[in-house]
């Protein structure tokens, strides 16, 4: 009974692995949600996620299993790749029969397999920690990990997306607790300028209780050639607020570590423009700035994986301590085609950018596609260089000399 069950499974497997993930746009998104009746919807939604949800889980699924062997041998990865599979079995259930009996049973299965990865950042951190204590990590793990990890965290941000639009809008809990405007976790007319302030003011509540001082701040807005007095879009709230809370501990660090010997601290300056294309969002410290060369490591999950610096001993936890925030901010940005960047001055401070698009059909989800290009990158080493930088001494070196 269990090869066969094994059997199905792994040929189920290997269907809705072949299949790539459906990248849908906020507008569509918004759909699920408006168009046609309630019960419509949630029919329309159900018939999409009982395909789509284990395309998604199977391709990421496959990636797993393409990591370095002694990465996948690690207690912690062990544990994640069993939840994968764990959830895409119990989806297996709902992928054909009789859809109305199924639609109240597909929430409940969707609200605990959300429940079953809440911790599946934390896991697979612990699994690279557990990889660099028993076997290191050379610079080509380290690449591949970058690779997969981003892969990984978006893949599992687009998943929870879904399976909240489906449980906000149809589940049980639906009108609870949301702004009667919202679209599931969508709110149409996401007014900006009110999560800036949000996360302003929960960073400074802990920047306050852990250094006892915090900078100011000054927001302008812009939004040429709109009069209108706030800057709206079609965004996710939950995620921008995200973004926003991580820049602004950072920010905050930077400025009080910075000027830890003066009572009076340079405030934080905040831009917010709105284009026709691109709402940005500047954040601006005079911290003290990060040199070009280490600007990448803030990025690098490699470079924030350490031990976790336990919250007991320092009271309060660490303002931005290690932790995979500014990593998983970007992906969050990058997810509906934004991005996050940071342009620093060293020895005066940084500008952190975030970018979102305006408009609501160009804001696709970003999905890592699992093919030929990816296998490869999983399988080479990093190529040599072909670009050459380090002066040598010797005759030999002028004949070769690349003038660009
Ligand atoms: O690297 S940073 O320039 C920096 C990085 C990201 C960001 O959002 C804001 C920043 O300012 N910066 C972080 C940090 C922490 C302690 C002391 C000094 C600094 C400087």
């Amino acid at each position: 009974r269990r090869q066969l069950i094994r059997k199905i499974s792994s040929t189920s497997f290997d269907k809705y692995a072949s299949f790539n993930p459906s990248p849908l746009s906020l507008r569509q998104l918004l759909e699920f949600g408006t168009k046609g009746s309630k019960n419509g919807c949630q029919e329309a939604s159900f018939h999409f996620l009982r395909k789509e949800l284990p395309v998604r889980l199977a391709n990421i699924m496959k990636e797993i299993s393409l990591l370095p062997d002694n990465l996948l041998t690690m207690p912690s990865v062990r544990l994640v790749m069993s939840w994968y599979e764990q959830s895409f079995q119990e989806l297996l259930q709902f992928e054909s029969g009789d859809e109305m009996s199924h639609l109240p049973k597909f929430t409940d299965k969707l609200i605990n397999i959300r429940n079953r990865h809440t911790n599946v950042v934390e896991t697979m951190a612990q699994g690279i920690l557990e990889l660099k204590e028993t076997h290191g990590i050379d610079v080509n793990t380290e690449n591949r990990i970058q690779y997969f990890l981003d892969r990984f965290y978006m893949s599992r941000i687009s998943i929870r997306m879904l399976i909240n639009q489906h449980t906000l809008l149809f589940g049980s809990d639906s009108e609870l607790g949301n702004h009667p405007r919202h679209i599931g976790s969508i709110d149409p007319g996401c007014n900006v300028l009110h999560v800036v302030q949000d996360a302003f003011e929960n960073a400074r509540f802990l920047c306050e209780q852990y250094y006892l001082m915090c900078p100011e701040i000054e927001i302008i807005c812009k939004s040429p050639g709109n009069k209108l007095k706030n800057i709206e879009i079609v965004y996710v709230p939950s995620h921008l607020y995200h973004m926003l809370f991580e820049l602004f501990k950072n920010a905050m660090r930077a400025v009080v570590e910075h000027h830890s010997e003066e009572t009076e601290v340079p405030k934080l300056k905040v831009m917010i423009c709105k284009g026709v294309e691109d709402l940005t969002i500047k954040l601006s410290d005079e911290g003290g700035g990060v040199p070009r060369s280490k600007t990448d490591l803030l990025f690098q999950y490699m470079y924030s994986t350490a031990p976790q610096p336990c919250r007991s001993n320092s009271g309060s936890a660490p303002l931005a301590g290690y932790g995979y925030g500014l990593p998983l901010s970007r992906l969050y940005a990058r997810y509906f085609h934004g991005d996050i960047i940071l342009n620093s001055l060293e020895g005066f401070g940084t500008d952190a950018l975030i970018y979102l698009k305006v408009l609501s059909n160009e804001a696709n989800e970003l999905l890592p596609v699992y093919n030929t290009t990816t296998s490869k990158f999983y399988a080479s080493d990093i190529p040599v260089s072909d670009w050459s930088s380090s002066p040598s001494n010797g005759p030999s070196s002028t004949s070769t000399r690349t003038y660009f």
